[in-house]
């Protein structure tokens, strides 16, 4: 029996006011009729296929890198196509052109002596390659995602076969129409731009765009423009939305990183942060000091500087830890139910000896000149200082593109998603040692698991989105910076972050920071389906998916964990970690036939993939397999599908029955 044959005129009496509201967008039996068919042949299509990323870390070459080769499925695809009837050479010709089609067909224009040919041969296996990654989606949304110019065209060329010796002459002259109207060029971008499209259905950003890397911006351009894609906060994106909320602890923390990986693109040319007065500012500060232990890391750094500018970043890396470490004490005190006290440092110091004394022990300090701070009152700003602080402040408050990168990330993000039965947060969910979970008093109330989660992603909204002035908002900005450096933050999860010490005591001991229970607990299965039932996301293919922690491949860690339930693919896109990790970055990929792993090797750049066609190398593994093929109709999307194709069948019992009267 259908479900159809269910529907009794007066079961769907209560619903009659939303029926007539669908009933304008189907006003007729046909139309209701249609729109079912549609839906159902939707479900009965395999799963489109979802990319997992994380830990970016600013790295926008290989970010854009691996969207264009869609981790790799671009050529995967172009080699089973085209199998031995290319040569190696003209696939990787063909895959680069896919990947950057603008830049390679300069480079084809200046090589190739005849180039009508060239087009036309090119055009025919673009034309192959469309059609193979376009025959898991509806016609419909295939047509959605067209260039309106060349929608018609591509639609021809996608649904007829040049095999059927009818249409063969008919696509050939279409083909050989575009060449002569010299809109070849225009033609293959598109067609490029539509393959690499179709290949990720849609993209998870599990957290960290920000920080370290040079070009965090032009990855939120990227995404900003991007089809299909959701954000869950890492603790850097929270930062920098702190920072944009104007706490100005979460200021100098961004800047201080900045500096400290010598990448100031984001801030400078991303942002339009003024970074003058705090130039100046340094420059007058420090002039004598050689600020040693503040010299950026530029081993991993994109940008090359002249020995007068490195050393203007030295000082200004110095410069901005310093007022970060005063500016923190403020929120410390004013919120003494954070409970870090413990993490005001400046007072340790014996100024005149030169040394940090911390729980009963003194450690040398690697660098003793604080011209800024006074002994009697170590977090007091210099008048310069905050002046400074007004100023870098204002500049923050007034960037149009941070603004619509907030926008972005408020919009597409939140602190965890749970996606076709996934759980996907980027650190932690605490837990006590006995797996239990954690609960966190936040302004007098107890939260924990879910509800912890929950409340965080609340007030970083509020944070950013209430009036200046209000309680709430006052509140929720120091909360902020909580979540990027708070014991129990579930963004954060570890004792404390070591930053003052790694800077200025030699003794490593003191630099460890000790994670969370959840870091080890996670391991076990049990613990694992304990919170995806807590996030409602139990089910046969149900993973917890993380990033955060860099994977420590070299050492022979396994990114899965917990017996397949719970995956970290924080593979080091950053450069940074990547001798830790000893890859550069994974992709989790979820498509009709099952989970796998792509695994990145080191990315030279966008040139050298360019001119000449170096691809980033991975290696696959297959995390499970489904032994029946995954439809659109076992997914989320086929949930809602199926409550659609529900609700029109009521609509049509409205119509036969005359509930509601046909709009002719
Ligand atoms: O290596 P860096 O860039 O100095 O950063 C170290 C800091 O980054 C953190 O690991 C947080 O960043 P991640 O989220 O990338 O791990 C802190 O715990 C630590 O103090
Ligand atoms: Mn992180």
């Amino acid at each position: 029996m259908t479900a159809q044959s269910n529907i009794t005129p007066e079961s769907i009496v209560g619903d009659l006011r939303y029926l007539q509201l669908l009933s304008r967008s189907f006003p007729t039996i046909a139309d209701a009729s249609t729109e079912i068919i549609n839906l159902e042949a939707i479900l009965n299509l395999p799963k489109g296929t979802e990319h997992f990323l994380t830990d970016i870390h600013g790295e926008y070459e290989a970010f854009q890198h691996v969207l264009k080769n869609a981790s790799g499925a671009v050529k995967r695809k172009v080699n089973e196509i085209f199998g031995n009837t290319l040569r190696e050479a003209e696939k990787k010709e063909l895959c680069t052109l896919i990947y950057y089609p603008e830049e390679k067909l300069q480079l084809v224009k200046a090589r190739e002596k005849d180039l009508d040919d060239w087009y036309l041969i090119t055009l025919n296996q673009l034309v192959k390659v469309c059609q193979n990654v376009s025959s898991k989606y509806t016609r419909s949304k295939v047509r959605k995602s067209l260039p309106a110019e060349f929608s018609y065209i591509i639609q021809e060329l996608l649904h007829e076969s040049s095999i059927e010796p009818n249409k063969h002459a008919y696509i050939n002259v279409i083909i050989s129409t575009i060449i002569t109207t010299k809109r070849a060029d225009d033609f293959i971008i598109a067609m490029c731009n539509l393959i690499q499209r179709l290949t990720i259905d849609s993209l998870h950003i599990v957290g960290d765009i920000y920080d370290r890397g040079p070009g965090a911006h032009i990855i939120m351009d990227t995404l900003c423009n991007y089809h299909n894609f959701d954000i869950q906060w890492g603790n850097h994106d929270i930062l920098w939305m702190g920072a944009a909320s104007g706490n100005d602890s979460c200021i100098a923390n961004v800047i201080r990183m900045s500096m400290r990986y010598g990448n100031l693109g984001t801030l400078e040319d991303g942002y339009g942060i003024n970074l003058l007065p705090l130039a100046t500012f340094a420059m007058d500060t420090y002039a004598d000091d050689p600020c040693t232990i503040f010299m950026p890391k530029m081993n991993f750094a994109d940008a090359h500087y002249n020995e007068k500018t490195l050393r203007l970043i030295t000082q200004m890396h110095k410069a901005i830890t310093i007022i970060q470490f005063k500016l923190e004490a403020e929120i410390i005190d004013r919120r003494p139910e954070f409970g870090m006290e413990n993490r005001k440092l400046l007072e340790k110091i014996d100024f005149d000896r030169g040394v940090f004394v911390y729980e009963g022990k003194e450690y040398v300090l690697r660098d003793t000149n604080f011209p800024t701070v006074d002994p009697a009152n170590p977090y007091r700003l210099t008048e310069e200082e905050r002046e400074l602080v007004e100023k870098i402040h204002y500049s923050f408050m007034n960037s149009e593109k941070l603004k619509k990168h907030m926008r972005c990330l408020f919009t597409y993000g939140g602190m965890y998603l749970v996606s076709n039965s996934n759980l996907l947060y980027h650190a932690s969910v605490p837990l006590n040692e006995d797996g239990s979970f954690k609960r966190v008093k936040i302004r007098g109330k107890e939260y924990w698991g879910r509800r912890l989660l929950d409340k965080a992603d609340q007030l970083i909204r509020t944070a950013y989105f209430d009036e200046e002035g209000e309680e709430d908002k006052e509140f929720a900005m120091d909360y902020i910076w909580y979540m990027w450096c708070g014991p129990e933050a579930p963004l954060f999860d570890k004792d404390k972050m070591a930053t003052f010490e790694r800077y200025f005591v030699e003794d490593k001991e003191l630099h460890k920071e000790k994670k969370g229970h959840y870091y080890t607990l996670r391991n076990r299965e049990d613990i694992c389906d304990r919170i995806l039932e807590e996030f409602g996301a139990s089910g046969p293919h149900s993973h917890i998916i993380n990033g955060h922690v860099p994977v420590k491949t070299i050492q022979g860690e396994q990114p899965m964990k917990a017996n397949g339930k719970l995956f970290v693919i924080d593979g080091g896109f950053s450069k940074a970690y990547q001798p830790e990790t000893g890859i550069a970055g994974y992709t989790l990929v979820y498509h009709s036939h099952g989970m796998q792993l792509v695994q990145h090797e080191p990315f030279q750049s966008r040139q050298k993939a360019i001119e000449e066609g170096l691809d980033i190398k991975s290696t696959n593994f297959v995390l499970e397999f489904n032994s029946q093929r995954m439809m659109v109709k076992d997914t989320d999307k086929g949930k809602e599908l199926v409550t659609q194709i529900l609700d029109l069948k009521k609509l049509l019992v409205a119509y036969r029955t005359g509930l509601i009267k046909e709009k002719i």
